[in-house]
């Protein structure tokens, strides 16, 4: 008879079964660094300047997350080591002018990392100590709690202003965190909110003033997860997310034919440009 963890596996993570061709551990490491606590771990992404989610960064991510998994971590804190800012979203050179082929691997691996994070049996808290937009928004909400720096950091989802689309599984991951109506307007304008205005719409659940209570703060909130039965706190989160996984789970080679095929369109490649410019004249 199956128990009910197996149950629970099996119907909201199949996608474990699909693997990605993977990087060797040895080189991925320098990329995210892990110290193992007390009962839980500490994840800091290390790539500088911005943590941005190139392929071998999110293999990293996706890498870790595996190795935690299996020497039963209970519970995570996502964070990041490069000054002021957590994680400045996909690594927009990987859309940009891309080859076929990495550009597969790129958003599969996307895919994966965002099915294993969001699906976590691991009670996860990211710490979102600096600018969080776009992907790097994504990772925090696939956290069961933020905890953010207070200050000049930004947070959301800002695709439209890059003239892309978020797509189906981030929108959804923003709906289950502040709700339909303040999605649907946030995902249309790219809104980037003050660390005041997330905590507000409850994009973030607590604010920080400086690193050292955000690090308290951070180990008390996972504590506080990690003090309910373990079962009993994942299928409830499950209750939550399972249909965003399902839908994902099942399309996707249809999300990803859509994604590269929509990179690929002159429009979207000439946007691309033009903000990589905008951001490279800004030094
Ligand atoms: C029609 C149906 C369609 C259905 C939909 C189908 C498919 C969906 C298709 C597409 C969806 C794709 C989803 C994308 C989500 C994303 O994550 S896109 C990335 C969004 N990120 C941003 O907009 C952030 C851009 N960066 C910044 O705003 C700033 O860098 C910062 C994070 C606020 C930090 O500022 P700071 O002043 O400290 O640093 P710099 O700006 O000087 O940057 C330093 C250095 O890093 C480079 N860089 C910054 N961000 C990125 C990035 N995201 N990717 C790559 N490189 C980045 C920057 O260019 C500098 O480089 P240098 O000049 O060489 O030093």
């Amino acid at each position: 008879m199956m128990s009910v963890t197996s149950i629970a596996r099996n119907k909201v993570l199949p996608f474990l079964r699909k693997s990605t061709k993977m990087q060797s551990t040895a080189s991925l490491s320098s990329l995210v660094k892990l110290e193992e606590k007390q009962g839980y771990a500490v994840v800091s992404m290390q790539k500088t300047p911005v943590n941005s989610l190139s392929l071998e960064m999110i293999q990293a991510l996706s890498q870790s997350l595996i190795e935690l998994e299996k020497n039963k971590c209970k519970g995570i804190i996502l964070t990041s080591a490069c000054p002021g800012i957590f994680s400045a979203g996909l690594d927009i050179r990987e859309m940009y002018q891309p080859t076929d082929d990495r550009l597969n691997q790129f958003w599969s691996s996307l895919q994966t990392l965002w099915l294993q994070l969001y699906g976590s049996k691991m009670a996860t808290v990211a710490l979102i100590n600096g600018h969080a937009p776009a992907g790097g928004c994504l990772l925090a909400m696939c956290c069961d709690s933020r905890i953010m720096l207070n200050g000049k950091s930004k947070i959301g989802l800002n695709e439209t202003k890059l003239g892309i689309v978020a797509p189906s599984w981030f929108k959804d991951t923003f709906v289950n965190t502040i709700g339909v109506r303040q999605s649907e307007r946030a995902l249309q304008l790219g809104s980037l909110f003050s660390p005041e205005e997330a905590l507000k719409i409850g994009l973030v659940d607590k604010l920080v003033p400086d690193m050292e209570t955000a690090t308290a703060v951070a180990e008390a909130e996972l504590k506080e997860f990690l003090q309910i039965p373990g079962m009993a706190r994942y299928l409830s989160k499950m209750k939550i997310r399972e249909a965003a996984i399902k839908d994902l789970s099942e399309t996707r080679e249809a999300d990803l034919n859509q994604f590269v095929n929509f990179a690929k369109t002159d429009a979207v490649q000439k946007g691309l440009g033009l903000y990589l410019q905008s951001l490279a004249k800004k030094n």
